[in-house]
């Protein structure tokens, strides 16, 4: 298998842009500068929508973003606005700026504004900084900026997770940026697990729902699958379709000013993460918690068609941090502003098969079981599909997808659709596998009216086994695969023939949350 340096990989690099204006008599005015452009999110030319530069000495003021490389042109402007009051604006004299698709040049002559009494004419020196990082450039940053350094960010919070509370800015995007990616840890064999049963917290089967089936399985799966929305009525949208309360939380990311970053370059094929950090002694460093937030900024500007509808389809033996891996993966996804939804086979499994399934329901030479998890896979894929044609964007396909027969009919299903990326979880440990079958079982709907809770660990464990026996690793297509990472203190990511925007963004995140020491990049 060939093998391809990070820095220069598929993922697809990113364009970080730092754009500064100096001038003293800004601040002497009660002025403050803004860009305003093509692009919704600087505000469709509408000035009012203008994003504020924020000042970062006395004369020097700064706004930074980050771009996919090969992202639309955007055309702007800078233009003044009195401190305190929006309403009025002078606008830069002379032609557009452009930041050209596939370029990192933009323009740097002086900008000048007029004013129409004795205050004449101000003129400002524009500074612009680009450079080009990959998802490994942001990781190695973040991390290290965590590892090494008191969070630095400049005047208020700069990123927000929760856009629904007081921090929607006047102009409609979060003016409090929190990052949380710390938050997202994998859990430890000496972690709690919380009490919340991932899975029931997944998409309803809709095509299950509204096809109608007996109530007495209706009834049955609801005793044991205590979703709290799987059957209510309440979270329904004007047109009676389900609404997450997660996507009322959707909000637009403004990065707001920061410095220039020194990313960590790693360039061997192998790459040891403990080697990829950012140099502690670097004077700059507080750009990292501003760059990945720039590109949480760019995530919600840009995003190439071909990154528009992409299924991550996880894969792994049960008990492995699937649905664990793929709820995390869907809250980030949906706080970057994506449209995200995870689909959970199983639960589709258990609404139509009840949830007293045995083991024997699982072997792989069971042809009643396996066409009847074929089909119900098939009804989650095709709902998740149709999602996807009314304006969803990433669908988080969670079954086992356990032989590669089932992963092909999926692909075929997906054909012109969407694309495929496989997201595989391997775990070796013992113990680990110890604890997260007996944890299947204590929160399971499978085991919920199992009184003996051995039989019921048992019983997992032979469905388990039903599952070795049959098990094909991921070999084929885009994948990426978590091995051994639950301890959180090493572990490998493998990663093969992944590239896109949004691909690199997922690639980040799992380096954020999973600690590898070691990548390996595949093409
Ligand atoms: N990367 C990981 N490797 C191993 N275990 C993990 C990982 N991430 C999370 N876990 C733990 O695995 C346990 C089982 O998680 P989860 O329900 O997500 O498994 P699953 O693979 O979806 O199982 P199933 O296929 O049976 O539904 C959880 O208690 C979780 O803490
Ligand atoms: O049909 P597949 O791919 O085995 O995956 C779905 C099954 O995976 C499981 O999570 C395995 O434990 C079941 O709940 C579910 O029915």
């Amino acid at each position: 298998m060939a093998t391809a340096a990070v820095s220069s990989g598929g993922i697809s690099d990113q364009l970080f842009v730092s754009i500064k204006l100096e001038c003293p008599r800004l601040d002497e005015l009660g002025l403050v500068p803004h860009v305003f452009g093509s692009h919704p999110v600087a505000g469709s030319w509408d000035s009012s929508k203008a994003l504020p530069m924020e000042q970062e000495e006395a004369a020097v003021w700064g706004l930074s973003c980050v771009v996919p490389s090969h992202h639309e042109t955007l055309d702007f402007k800078f233009l003044l606005k009195p401190k305190g009051n929006s309403s009025q604006c002078i606008v830069e004299e002379g032609p557009d700026r452009s930041l050209v698709c596939g370029s990192s040049e933009v323009e740097t002559r002086n900008a000048l504004f007029k004013f129409d009494d004795e205050l004449g004419a101000v003129e400002c020196k524009v500074f612009v900084e680009t450079e080009i990082l990959s998802p490994f450039d942001l990781a190695a940053s973040w991390k290290a900026h965590q590892e090494h350094l008191q969070p630095r960010v400049r005047g208020a919070h700069d990123v927000s997770m929760n856009a629904e509370s007081e921090s929607r800015a006047k102009n409609g995007f979060a003016s409090g940026l929190e990052l949380d990616l710390e938050k997202y840890v994998v859990p430890t064999p000496n972690m709690g697990s919380g009490v919340v049963y991932a899975a029931n917290l997944t998409e309803n089967p809709r095509s299950l729902l509204t096809t109608g089936i007996s109530s007495n399985i209706l009834h049955n799966s609801i005793k044991g699958d205590a979703s709290p929305n799987l059957y209510a009525s309440a979270n329904k949208g004007a047109d009676g379709r389900h609404v997450p309360p997660q996507e009322e939380q959707r909000a637009i990311f403004v990065d707001r000013g920061v410095g220039s970053p020194k990313f960590a370059r790693p360039t061997n094929e192998t790459i040891s993460m403990s080697n990829a950090k950012f140099d502690s002694e670097a004077k700059d460093m507080p750009a990292a918690e501003g760059a990945v937030a720039a590109a949480a900024v760019a995530d919600q500007m840009y995003g190439p068609k071909e990154d528009r509808k992409l299924a991550i389809v996880l894969v792994g033996l049960p008990a492995r941090g699937k649905t664990f891996t793929a709820a995390k993966l869907t809250r980030y996804l949906r706080w970057l502003g994506h449209e995200t939804k995870h689909f959970n086979v199983g639960k589709y499994r258990r609404l139509k098969h009840g949830i007293n399934q045995t083991a024997d329901f699982f072997r792989g030479d069971n042809k009643e079981g396996v066409e009847a998890r074929n089909e119900v896979a098939a009804l989650a894929m095709e709902d998740m599909l149709s999602w996807m044609q009314e304006g969803g964007q990433v669908g988080i396909f969670d079954a086992t997808n356990s032989t590669r027969s089932r992963r092909n009919m999926l692909m075929k299903m997906a054909e012109g659709k969407c694309k495929i990326i496989f997201l595989e979880t391997i775990c070796n440990d013992k113990d680990v596998l110890e604890r997260n079958m007996r944890l299947k079982v204590q929160q399971s709907p499978d085991y919920a009216e199992q009184t003996d809770f051995e039989a019921g660990v048992r019983d997992f464990k032979e469905r388990l086994a039903y599952y070795e026996k049959v098990y094909e690793p991921v070999e084929e297509g885009s994948y990426v695969k978590m091995i051994d990472m639950v301890s959180g203190s090493g572990g490998q990511l493998q990663i093969n023939d992944i590239s896109g925007y949004l691909p690199g963004r997922i690639v980040f995140f799992l380096v954020c949350i999973v600690s590898p020491s070691e990548l390996l990049l595949h093409r």
